[in-house]
């Protein structure tokens, strides 16, 4: 099975690093095409994948495409990725936005055509992804899905109308709690401690604490009056954050991506 991959951006970088590292896929099977060729030669030179100039060489030469480009690029690629799709061809977008009924329009109602939403964590193999199928896709291609992202974190598989929403909380999401560590990170550089010092500790907490989360099934409200000795320091700063609108900032953060992502469509 060959696998190509249209625009090699962070993304298909990504994913292609975690195929290459994995047992399962040779990289003599994978095929990337990119507007610019460096970025190509790049991914040639550093994980041996197979090179392409153009769309039509890449889609004559592959069994699985993965559609990799921005979204406002995207319906520039798909009147050439239509013209030399075969029948049997799996295609995969990753592209925000843009959803199955709006590929399938493109793609002449081509059967088999799925989303898969990843998370920038895929660089280290820490992605949160989901993907989406039509009604009638069979579990092998459910399974050639799943095996390839399982390659760059942990997959499930969603029902399209909540797509946007984890688009949000677990794809654009990362960029909140990158901006969420550092904020922490430079109030301590304030305080005197050196910056790298503060980013290691800050990004350590918060670690441990989506770990507490995740395996101690508490409930985070719980977890928060865990903290909070009663006229101690913590219930401070906790009160702060509700006076200044914590979770009313996050919230309408959400509402930004997910409008945003909507009109995308
Ligand atoms: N960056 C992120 O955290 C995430 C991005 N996505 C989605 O993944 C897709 C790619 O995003 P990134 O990798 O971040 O973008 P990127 O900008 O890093 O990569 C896009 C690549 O496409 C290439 N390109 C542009 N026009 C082209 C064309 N006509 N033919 C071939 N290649 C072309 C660009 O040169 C670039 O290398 C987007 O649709 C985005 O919505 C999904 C989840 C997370
Ligand atoms: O900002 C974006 O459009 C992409 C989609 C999810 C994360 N990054």
């Amino acid at each position: 099975m060959n696998y190509g991959f249209i625009g090699l951006g962070n993304m298909a970088t990504a994913i292609i690093k975690g195929m290459a590292a994995s047992k399962k896929f040779d990289t003599n099977h994978l095929y990337g095409m990119n507007r610019s060729y460096e970025k190509t030669d790049e991914l040639v030179q550093q994980y041996g994948i197979q090179g392409c100039t153009t769309i039509e060489e890449l889609m004559k030469k592959v069994d699985v495409v993965v559609l990799a480009v921005k979204p406002q690029v995207l319906s520039s690629i798909l009147p050439t990725v239509k013209a030399f799709l075969r029948k049997n061809q799996i295609v995969i977008s990753i592209a925000a936005g843009k959803s199955l009924a709006y590929l399938q329009e493109q793609l002449d109602g081509h059967p088999s055509i799925f989303r898969v939403m990843p998370n920038i964590n895929a660089i280290i193999g820490a992605s949160t992804s989901c993907y989406s199928t039509p009604a009638s896709t069979s579990n092998a291609h459910k399974q050639l899905i799943e095996e390839m992202f399982e390659t760059i974190g942990t997959i499930v598989e969603l029902p399209e109308n909540l797509f946007s929403i984890f688009t949000t909380i677990g794809c654009a999401s990362p960029a909140f709690t990158y901006l969420y560590i550092d904020s922490l990170a430079r109030a301590a550089v304030r305080e005197g401690m050196p910056k790298e010092m503060a980013l290691e500790i800050a990004a350590s907490s918060v670690l441990g604490s989506a770990k507490m989360i995740l395996e101690s099934k508490e409930h985070p409200m719980a977890l928060v009056d865990q903290v909070c000795s009663p006229g101690g320091t913590t219930i401070q700063g906790v009160t702060s954050l509700q006076a200044n609108r914590f979770e009313g900032v996050i919230h309408d953060a959400v509402m930004a991506v997910t409008r945003k992502d909507h009109s995308l469509q």
